[in-house]
């Protein structure tokens, strides 16, 4: 049987659209959608498999990018949002009704990532939004219920689809990590 993973993945990944500006988010409220426009492309769009991040239903695997802060703003239906937990590194604004996040933002300026919000551009119905490139956080699913022995499965299924599978992040953020961390010593 094949292992699903994300159904933005899973049949074949979306190409990036050069030259895409953005565009708008939307809940899965069918009335009064929260909605939050992004205006610009996004980066660093990877599949996690945490279990903070929000994911579709059924999906082992959640779909998140960055973007700069400044470009992020809600445009409709605001007093639907609440964060999910303002103790964790990011926030992640949740609609109230039908749970879905809508941006993830961090509110700490010492934080590697300042200034980037996380956003599932799935929620758009705009195409060209950058490709995830990489799997984030895999051994994470095992918190969430996937049995152990299906990861060899997961993680071959992963590489399959071009996404290099790692259970933190990729080493080039983690590179980027380490640098900032090294450059306040
Ligand atoms: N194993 C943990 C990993 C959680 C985690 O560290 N998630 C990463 C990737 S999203 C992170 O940076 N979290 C910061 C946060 O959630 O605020 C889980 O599955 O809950
Ligand atoms: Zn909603
Ligand atoms: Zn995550």
């Amino acid at each position: 049987m094949k292992t699903l993973i994300h159904p933005q993945v899973d049949n074949g990944i979306p190409a990036t659209a050069a030259g895409f500006t953005g565009g708008s988010l939307q809940c899965k409220c069918v009335n009064n959608p929260v909605e939050v426009t992004v205006a610009s492309q996004t980066a660093h769009n990877h599949v996690c498999g945490c279990s903070k991040c929000w994911k579709p239903e059924g999906a082992l695997f959640a779909q998140i990018a960055v973007v700069a802060k400044d470009k992020v703003s809600v445009t409709a239906n605001a007093d639907k949002l609440h964060i999910i937990d303002e103790s964790a590194a990011i926030q992640r604004h949740a609609c109230k009704e039908c749970g879905t996040h809508m941006y993830g933002r961090i509110e700490n300026t010492e934080h590697p990532f300042y200034g980037l919000d996380f956003v599932h551009t799935e929620l758009s119905q705009q195409q060209g939004w950058s490709a995830p490139e990489f799997a984030a956080f895999v051994s994470s699913i095992i918190e969430s219920g996937t049995a152990p022995e299906a990861m060899a499965d997961v993680r071959q299924t992963l590489k399959d689809l071009g996404l290099p599978p790692y259970d933190c992040l990729s080493p080039a953020l983690m590179d980027a990590i380490a640098t900032h961390v090294a450059a306040k010593k």
